[in-house]
């Protein structure tokens, strides 16, 4: 990439002041509760943990976790592994490319809300292969899989982020628990929608930007799946949309921390006790960035509505019923032509 391309211009109400609001930023949880062998749900320290996760989950739809429990090894080999993909030549890069059929893969071109975000990626999904609806018609009953591209290069490539994406399952997993007891929930309430999981994993590569005023590395959006655990490196760009005022406060860069963000099927789940947060990237005229979000996603034929649990008389269900490996697969072909119609969002089943 080079010169700036009016595509990557963004409208004049999404460009970015170049201005950082730190401050104290999204709140910061400790999940060593987790790992104490004699810790119990009943524990304060545990009960303590839950309140935290309840609170974050509300206030922020944000939140980054330390003492997690995921090797440090791991991540570091990961990264090592990602850079060395996307320093290769664009060529060698296109032998794994995503296209209209295989939407899994390698990309430079993706979209967020028809604006083109100044980045590379490369995504692949945790079960292998994974099964989704073959079209975005809601006629269309057909089933499609998905099978993973793997590079040449680097060569244990496939392996590593194997590897990694497992601990990040695990993590992710064990955050639903605890998001299922901060609303009530018994702990293992969401597990069996994950049974056929479409999980997935996207390597975010984000070159210098010689324009940062006016375009982004990823455009503001809102995450469509259950919860992303989300790993940075060193350079920040990361910025959340803060529920209590709408500024954009910057995530400060942790070493070894991952990000949790609340997607679009908690908010639908928790019939909006939780809401799913926007955010976006930002980018500078001299480093690189990675970044390299897990998106824990329900099985394809989950219809994802608002628990009976947590709907009664006084609080209605907000959401209507709605597929989740339809809206899986209608996003995805969003991301990667610009159909000029506006992205499918849950707000499209939200009953007025
Ligand atoms: O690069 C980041 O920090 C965030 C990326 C992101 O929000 C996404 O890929 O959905
Ligand atoms: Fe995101």
């Amino acid at each position: 990439m080079g010169e700036i391309d009016p595509a990557f211009i963004q409208t004049p109400e999404n460009r970015p002041k170049l201005c950082i609001i730190e401050e104290e930023g999204i709140p910061v949880i400790d999940l060593s509760p987790l790992f104490c062998s004699s810790s119990s749900i009943t524990d304060p320290s545990f009960e303590d943990l839950v309140r935290k996760i309840g609170s974050a989950c509300r206030e922020w739809g944000f939140f980054q976790v330390i003492n997690h429990g995921a090797p440090v090894e791991r991540r570091k080999k990961m990264e090592a592994e990602a850079r060395k993909f996307f320093h290769q030549r664009k060529e060698q890069k296109n032998e794994v490319r995503r296209d209209d059929v295989h939407v899994i893969g390698y990309f430079d071109s993706e979209l967020t809300r028809n604006v083109r975000d100044w980045k590379e990626v490369f995504d692949y999904t945790v079960e292998e292969p994974t099964l989704v609806p073959a079209s975005p018609d809601p006629h269309d009953h057909q089933i499609t899989h998905w099978y993973n591209k793997w590079p040449q290069y680097p060569p244990h490539l496939r392996e590593t982020l194997k590897e990694y994406s497992e601990k990040m399952e695990e993590l992710a997993l064990k955050l639903m628990e605890l998001i299922a007891l901060s609303l009530g929930l018994a702990p293992k309430r969401f597990h069996g929608f994950f049974k056929d999981q479409t999980s997935w994993m996207k390597l975010n590569f984000y070159p210098p930007c010689p324009s940062p005023h006016l375009a982004l590395g990823c455009g503001p959006h809102k995450d469509s799946g259950a919860l992303t655990v989300l790993a940075q490196d060193d350079v920040s760009g990361l910025e959340v949309k803060r529920k209590s005022d709408g500024q954009w406060v910057r995530v400060k860069p942790r070493p070894n921390a991952y990000i949790i963000n609340v997607g679009a099927v908690i908010q639908v789940w928790s019939n909006e006790t939780y809401e799913s947060v926007e955010h976006r990237v930002m980018l500078n005229t001299e480093k690189e960035r990675i970044s390299y979000p897990f998106f824990l996603t329900p099985a394809h034929y989950t219809m994802v509505e608002p628990l009976e649990e947590l709907v009664n008389d006084q609080n209605p269900a907000k959401y209507k019923s709605y597929n989740w490996g339809k809206f899986f697969v209608t996003r995805k072909r969003s991301n990667f032509v610009n159909l000029n119609v506006h992205n499918i969002q849950v707000y499209d089943f939200k009953i007025n």
